[in-house]
C-alpha cells in the first residue's frame, strides 16, 4: 500500500536525510575505519559521541577495538579471558549478545544447530533484514573487529556433540538462548508442541549434565521468559514469593502459569534448574525476559554482513516489531482482541547488557538467581497508540485494527511485575520513547520493500491446535 503523505514528507526531508540514509557513517573498529551504509546520520553522530567517550583496548598486534565507556563496560573489567559459550548464538538475541561480549574481550564460542533458519525455510518465512550465513558472519566479525568467535554447529540435544563442544571450549559461563522460542510455533500442531517441549527441556537438561560432569564451576545463564508467570492478579516478584500459609512462612518459587506449550517448556526448564542447583550445586541465573524489540546494536550495525534478523511474520514476529513493520507498509496494526494484554518489554540493546551483567555477577554454586529482564511494561493497546503517534510524525498513515484474538489469554488484567535487580547491578535502560525517536520506524521503512504482506496476518489459533501435521502453507500468497 502506498502512502501519499509519507511520500510528500519524504520528498521534503530527502535532502536532510540523504546523508543519513544514502551516505555512509564511519565507525572505528579494530583500529580501522569502516563505512557503514546502514547507519543513519543520528547514529553516526551517536557513534562519534560514543567514540569520544571510548577507551581503546589493545587486542592484538594488528587491531584495537573501541570499548565504549557505558554502564556495561564498567559493570566489570573481567571480560578479557572469560570464556562464554553462547548456545543459540545465531539467533536474534544470541547473535547480538555474541558480538557484544566479543567486542568487550570475552572469549566467545557460538553453539547453534541453525534450526531457526530451518523454521523459516520450512514455513516459507523470511526476516525483514537480509542476514548472512553464520560462517560469513563470524568471518566478517573477525575482519571488522580483529576478534575471533569460535563456532560449533550441532544440536545440544545430541549429548555426543554437546559434551565435545564443552570439553573443547571449557566455558566459564554458558549463555543458553538455544530453544524454540515462539509461542505460536508451539501451538501449530501436536508435532510442533512435542518438538518445542522435547527440544527445549532435553537441551537444557543436557546442558545441566554437561556442567555437572564436565565443568562443575561453569555458571549457567539461562533465558527464561516473563510468560512463565502468566498474568496473576497479584504483583509478580523476581522468581520467588514469600508465603505465609496456616501460620507457617516459606519463600517458594513464584507460581507459574504458562499460556502456550512454549511458555510451559520454560517453566519445566526452571524447575529442572532449581533441582540441579540443589542436588549438584550448579550455579545458575534464570533470566525471565520480556518481549524484545529493536534490531540495532552497536556491533550488528558495524557492517551489512553483521546485521541481525528481524521477524515480523505471524509466527516468529513479536508485538512491537510487528507493529512497526505494519506501520511502515501501511498494514493495519493487528491488536489481538481487546488489546489490554500487558507485558514487559525491552530494547535488544538492553538484552545484551543484561547478559553481560549476569555473566559479570555470577550466581554462587548451588544458587539459582532469578531476574526479571525487561525495562518497561505496556499493554498492546498502548504499543499500538505509540506506534501510531510516531508513525504519523513520519507521515505514515497508521490504522489500528482489533482482530479476533487467535490466542487464549486474558485481554484485560492486572499486571505489575518487579524488575529492579538488573538495574541495581548497573543496567541503564533504553526506553521505548527514545527508541522510537531513535528510528525504529525509519529502520522498517528502509527495508519495507522486503516485506511480504501475506506473512503479516496472525497465523496460529490456540483453539485449533490439532494432531494432524500442519504444514501451514502460510507463506503462499493467496
Ligand atoms: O500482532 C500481534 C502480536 C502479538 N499480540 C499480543 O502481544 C502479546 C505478546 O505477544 P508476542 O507475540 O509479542 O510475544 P510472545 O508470544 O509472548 O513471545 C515473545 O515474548 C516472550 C516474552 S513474554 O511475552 O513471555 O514476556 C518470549 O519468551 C518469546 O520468546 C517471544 O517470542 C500477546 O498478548 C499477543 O496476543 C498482538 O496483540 N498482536
Amino acid at each position: 500500500m502506498q502512502c501519499r503523505a509519507m511520500q510528500n514528507q519524504r520528498a521534503g526531508r530527502r535532502s536532510a536525510k540523504a546523508a543519513a540514509l544514502q551516505g555512509v557513517a564511519r565507525m572505528h573498529i579494530g583500529g580501522r575505519v569502516f563505512a557503514s551504509p546502514v547507519f543513519g546520520g543520528r547514529k553516526a553522530a551517536r557513534a562519534a559521541s560514543v567514540a569520544s567517550r571510548a577507551t581503546s583496548v589493545k587486542v592484538n598486534a594488528t587491531a584495537t577495538i573501541e570499548k565504549p565507556a557505558g554502564p556495561t563496560a564498567t559493570a566489570s573489567s573481567g571480560g578479557a579471558g572469560t570464556r562464554v559459550m553462547i548456545i543459540g548464538g545465531d539467533g536474534y538475541c544470541g547473535w547480538a549478545t555474541a558480538l557484544h561480549l566479543s567486542a568487550r574481550g570475552y572469549e566467545v564460542c557460538i553453539v547453534d544447530n541453525l534450526c531457526r533458519r530451518q523454521f523459516d525455510l520450512t514455513l516459507g518465512l523470511d526476516t525483514l533484514t537480509p542476514i548472512a550465513t553464520i560462517h560469513d558472519r563470524v568471518r566478517k566479525w573477525a575482519e571488522v573487529s580483529g576478534k575471533y568467535i569460535s563456532l560449533q554447529i550441532g544440536d545440544i540435544c545430541d549429548w555426543e556433540f554437546l559434551s565435545q563442544a564443552f570439553t573443547s571450549f571449557q566455558p566459564d559461563h554458558v549463555v543458553h538462548f538455544g530453544e524454540q522460542r515462539s509461542a505460536p510455533y508451539s501451538m501449530i500442531d501436536r508435532q510442533k508442541a512435542v518438538f518445542t517441549q522435547t527440544n527445549n527441556v532435553v537441551g537444557t537438561l543436557n546442558v545441566l549434565f554437561a556442567i555437572k560432569e564436565l565443568k562443575p564451576d561453569c555458571h549457567l545463564v539461562k533465558l527464561g521468559t516473563m510468560g512463565e508467570y502468566g498474568t496473576p492478579n497479584i504483583d509478580i516478584e523476581e522468581g520467588y514469593l514469600t508465603v505465609t500459609h496456616n501460620g507457617r512462612t516459606d519463600t517458594l518459587p513464584y507460581p507459574k502459569q504458562g499460556n502456550s506449550f512454549y511458555h510451559l517448556s520454560k517453566i519445566h526448564d526452571s524447575t529442572n534448574m532449581l533441582f540441579t542447583c540443589k542436588a549438584w550445586k550448579v550455579a545458575a541465573t534464570d533470566l525471565n525476559q520480556g518481549v524484545v524489540y529493536g534490531v540495532r546494536t552497536e556491533e550488528t550495525m558495524a557492517d551489512p554482513l553483521l546485521i541481525n534478523r528481524y521477524d515480523y511474520d505471524g509466527i516468529f514476529g513479536t508485538a512491537l516489531n510487528r507493529f512497526v513493520v505494519q506501520a511502515a507498509v501501511g498494514h493495519p496494526l493487528t491488536v489481538y482482541g481487546k488489546g489490554g494484554q500487558t507485558r514487559g518489554f525491552l530494547d535488544i540493546r538492553d538484552t545484551v547488557r543484561c547478559i553481560q551483567i549476569a555473566v559479570d555477577n555470577p550466581a554462587a554454586r548451588g544458587e539459582m538467581r532469578v531476574y526479571n529482564q525487561f525495562t518497561e511494561q505496556f499493554s498492546v493497546n498502548q504499543l499500538a497508540e505509540i506506534v501510531g503517534r510516531e508513525g504519523r510524525k513520519l507521515g505514515l498513515d497508521v490504522v489500528v485494527q482489533n482482530v479476533p484474538n487467535p490466542r487464549v489469554e486474558a485481554e484485560e488484567h492486572y499486571y505489575n511485575a518487579k524488575h529492579t535487580k538488573l538495574v541495581e547491578l548497573g543496567l541503564q535502560p533504553h526506553l521505548l520513547a527514545d527508541s522510537m525517536i531513535d528510528s525504529l520506524l525509519e529502520f522498517a521503512v528502509q527495508y519495507r520493500d522486503r516485506v511480504r504482506m501475506e506473512l503479516i496476518k496472525p497465523a496460529v489459533d490456540w483453539r485449533k491446535t490439532g494432531v494432524k501435521v500442519n504444514t501451514m502453507g502460510a507463506a503462499v500468497a493467496k
